[in-house]
This record gives C-alpha cells, structure tokens and sequence, in this order.
C-alpha cells in the first residue's frame, strides 16, 4: 500500500481511546478486485466493547459540557483533515471496497460535507420559549443530547456512512461507539486517526470490530447506549429494533430500498439516460438509493432502451486502481451470486438480454453491466434489492399503472420520475410512498437534505436541519410561582 501517510492505515480498533492492535485471531480484509488481503481487523472481547462503552458514558459529562461552538471546531478541523488526506483515504477505501479511485475521492468530499455541515449545525441546537398558559409561569424546551450512541454502518460507503452518524452526534454532545462493516474497517479507523489529531477528547468516539452480533446485543443490551443509528439491510434493521426495544433506545434506521424510475413519453430522453447512468450504476449498483427498477412508458420504450444500451456500452469494468475503470467489483461472491440469481431468474420467466458488458478474466468479483427488457412485477428482480449493476426494464401504459407499479414494494427510500409535465411531477410527488424522490434529478445525495425513507426503508432522517434532532432530547420545564 503506498500512502503518503502510512500511519492512517490502522490494523487495530480504537477503545476508549486507545489502539487496539489485531492479534492472530484479527480477521482478514479481502481486496473484492484480486482477493489478496488487505491487513487484518481485531476481533474485540465482550468486555473490550463494554470498556468503550463506558469510556464513552465518561466522556459524555465532560463533551456535553463543551460549548457547540467548542465542538463546531473539532469537526471543522477534522472536516479539514479528510480533504487534506484526500489521497490516502480514497486509496484504503478502493483497497477494501473497491470502487473506483475517482469515486472513492468523491466518498470522501461527502463524507467530509457531513462533518463540515455539522460543525455549523453543532451551534445550533436551540430550544424553544412558549408563551405561558397561567399568570406567574415560565414555559421553556431545553434540546439536550440523547447521551451514548451506537453507531452500525456498511461496506457501501465505508466513510461517508460514518460521518454522516458520528458528525450529528458529536454536533449534539453525544459521545458514540461505532462498529464499521468487517469488509470496510480501515476506511473508518483512518478517519478515527484524523478525529484524535483534530482534537476529539478521548473516550468520545470508539471504533470497535469483531463479531457483529456479539456487538450488536452487548450495545442493544447496555442501558447506558441510549440510541442505535444503522444503516445496512433491513433484515438487521428489524433485528437491532427488536433487541433495542428491551430498553427503550432511540433509533435511526436507513435501510433497504428498491428505487422506481419512471421515464414518461414527455421525458428528456438523454437527461433521463443520463439519470439512469449516474444512479443506478454508481458504485457498481451497491447503493441503497440506485434505481432498482426502470419503469417507462411504451411511447418511449424502446428509445430509451436503444440509449440506455449506448450508455451502458461505455462503461468499464476493472481494478479500481486502473486508469479508466467505471465499475469496479461487488463486494464479495455470495453478491455475485445473488445478482446472478436475480437475472437468471428473470432470463427464465421472459425477460430478455438486451445488453451484457464484458468483466475482467482476472479473477475479482466483477459482474458485467447488464440492460434487461421484458421484467415484470412478480420477477424476483423487481421485488428483492438488486445491489449490483443490472437494469431492469418494465413497459407500462397509463400514470396510474406507473404508479401503482412503483408504490407495490414493501421499501420506500428513494424513487425517480422523468417527465416535463408540471402538474403530473406534483402529482407524483404526493402519489410516490417514498422519502426521497428525484424530478428530472437522479443525484439526489447531499448533506443538505434529508436522507431518509418510510415503509421497511425505516425511519430518521440523516443531514439537512433536520439531522441534529435525531441525537437531541427536547426536555420540557415549566416554572410555576413567579410572582
Ligand atoms: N441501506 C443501505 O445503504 C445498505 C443496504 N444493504 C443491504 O443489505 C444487504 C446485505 O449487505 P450487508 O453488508 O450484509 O448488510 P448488513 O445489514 O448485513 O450489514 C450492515 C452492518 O450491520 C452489521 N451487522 C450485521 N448483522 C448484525 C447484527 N446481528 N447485529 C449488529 N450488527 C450487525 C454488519 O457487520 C455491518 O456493519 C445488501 O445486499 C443490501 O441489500 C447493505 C449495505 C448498505
Ligand atoms: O447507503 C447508501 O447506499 C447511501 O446512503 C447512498 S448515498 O447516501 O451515498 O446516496
């Protein structure tokens, strides 16, 4: 690994604010493009995770007590250092994930954007004065931090999922222990490097690997965790929402989706192909919010199919690191298998192959981009979360087919509507069951939103004002007596 900064691969977890180096015991980190191994993640003791959790109860009365203007300048400063090891960050996340370096450089100005976004909202935590319903009283709501935090985040975003949880909670007080994906480990201990020399008190963020579910009943377990934020499968979602309802935790779930692209006959053919590019092969299809299924109207079908497959064809599957690759790897083979269970499936029941890319012979676990036609609604690929880059096309006839199309799936994170029809894009909007909905936008991704969705997609919002709240208590004082 050639870093200009060698000291931010870290082969060991962070507890209680110090490093834990792997043992012989350490799990290994699989490089998904060539299958050689990265380094080695500990595998931490029940009791090593109980250690960071009460480091961070510790932590937590001195942190609160910090100003946020006092905790604005440690995520500035620590925004700062993830642009400034742009380089080095990029490289360790295209080691473990794969993706391409252009994109694993794009990961990084994300996740520092929540980091950045944070520090400003970390001076805003206001309360409210309510005007008193008796003489001689005072009504006030104090928003105060919820307390420890645990943090579960995934493979598909190694840091920006990172951020994007421990930035509001540190913003709000909170202190957090974090348990990153085993395939993704290194991508979060470099930034944990980055938080200590940005000046993060000790004991305010742990960075804990080892079994996942060993951690994730010790953290549900713990009366001191007061909240579980997770982002990964909605499987685990209703695991962790189960385990945390025996002590009552505040959650934020982001969790599975299955994306609609609706491209109507008025729709902006090239704008929507380049829509359908950007979203639904971003990270090689690994992303929650990709389209999972392109629905579009008949008048318009097989033009769009014809510029879909022109735009597919130029894209390049390879090594992340080499000059050119657009695609790299999924993240390990049980996901190649499941995709290519997918589209047989589909290839079985009608669908047809209207164009399949090439993928390096090198070994890798590399899945060729793929346009299917034909898909129906009872395929298993238009109901399961493909996470990989296939697109599946559906025909459809009137609004309502579109809609009724789009709305029958038990997720609703994000969706994605193509027309230049006004008052048929306002119509959507209140129609779509679903958190985030693209018009004519398919990039839909920024700090300054809300990122969420409803239905099996769960709940909470991430980013945006609204992401401050989630790791705030709103505590009601009512003074009586006041002469
Ligand atoms: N919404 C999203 O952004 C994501 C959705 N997914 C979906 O999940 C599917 C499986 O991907 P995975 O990485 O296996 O997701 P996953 O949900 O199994 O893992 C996500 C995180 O949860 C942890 N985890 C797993 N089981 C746990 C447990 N019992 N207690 C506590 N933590 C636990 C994992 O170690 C990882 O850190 C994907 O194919 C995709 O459909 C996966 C990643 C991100
Ligand atoms: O988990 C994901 O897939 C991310 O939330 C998608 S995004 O925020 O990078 O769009």
């Amino acid at each position: 690994m050639n870093l200009k900064d060698p000291s931010l691969f870290r082969e060991a977890a962070f507890v209680a604010g110090t490093w834990r180096a792997a043992q012989e015991d350490g799990v290994a980190v699989i490089n998904p493009a060539t299958g050689a191994t990265v380094g080695k993640q500990p595998s931490l003791s029940q009791r090593e995770i109980e250690t960071a959790i009460g480091a961070a109860r510790e932590a937590f009365s001195q942190w609160r007590e910090f100003t946020g203007k006092e905790r604005a300048a440690v995520l500035r400063r620590w925004a700062e250092l993830a642009i400034a090891n742009v380089d080095d960050l990029a490289a360790i996340m295209t080691l473990e994930q794969g993706k391409p370096l252009n994109e694993a450089k794009s990961e990084i100005a994300y996740a520092a954007s929540f980091l950045e976004w944070f520090s400003e909202e970390a001076k805003r935590g206001y309360g409210h004065t309510i005007p008193e319903p008796k003489r001689g009283q005072r009504v006030r709501v104090v928003k105060e931090p919820v307390g420890v935090c645990a943090a579960i985040t995934p493979w598909n975003f190694p840091s920006a999922m990172v951020t994007r949880k421990v930035a509001p909670a540190l913003a709000a007080g909170c202190t957090v222990v974090l348990k990153p994906a085993p395939q993704t480990p290194f991508s979060a201990m470099a930034l944990c490097v980055l938080a200590e020399r940005a000046g993060l008190p000790k004991g305010v963020l742990s960075v804990v690997t080892g079994d996942a579910e060993m951690i994730g009943e010790v953290l549900c377990a713990s009366e001191t965790v007061r909240k579980i934020s997770f982002t990964g499968s909605t499987a685990v979602g209703k695991t962790l929402m189960a385990q945390a309802s025996r002590t009552i935790k505040r959650l934020s779930l982001e969790l599975g989706g299955n994306a609609p692209f609706i491209v109507f006959d008025d729709a902006d053919l090239d704008a929507a192909v380049s829509g359908a590019l950007a979203s639904k092969f971003r990270n090689a299809g690994q992303t929650c919010v990709c389209v999972n299924r392109f629905l579009v109207q008949r008048g318009v079908h097989d033009r769009f199919v014809a510029k879909l497959r022109d735009a597919v064809a130029t894209l390049r599957v390879g090594d992340g690191f080499a000059e050119g690759s657009t695609i790299g790897p999924l993240i390990n083979s049980a996901a190649v298998e499941k995709v290519t269970r997918l589209v047989s499936e589909a290839l079985a029941r009608g669908a047809s192959l209207a164009l399949e890319m090439d993928t390096p012979k090198t070994g890798g676990h590399f899945y060729p981009p793929t346009v299917l036609t034909g898909v129906t609604a009872e395929m298993t690929i238009a109901n399961d979360e493909i996470f990989g880059p296939v697109a599946a096309v559906t025909c459809f006839d009137s609004e309502d087919e579109a809609v009724a199309l789009a709305n029958a799936t038990r997720y609703g994170l994000a969706a994605y509507v193509y027309t230049r029809h006004l008052t048929r894009s306002l119509r959507l909007e209140r129609r779509l069951d679903y958190g985030i909905i693209g018009i004519n936008e398919a990039m839909i991704s920024t700090e300054v939103a809300p990122f969420g969705g409803m239905k099996e997609s769960g709940f909470g919002k991430e980013g945006s004002f609204l992401g401050l709240d989630e790791y705030l208590d709103s505590k009601y004082v009512c003074y009586g007596g006041i002469a």
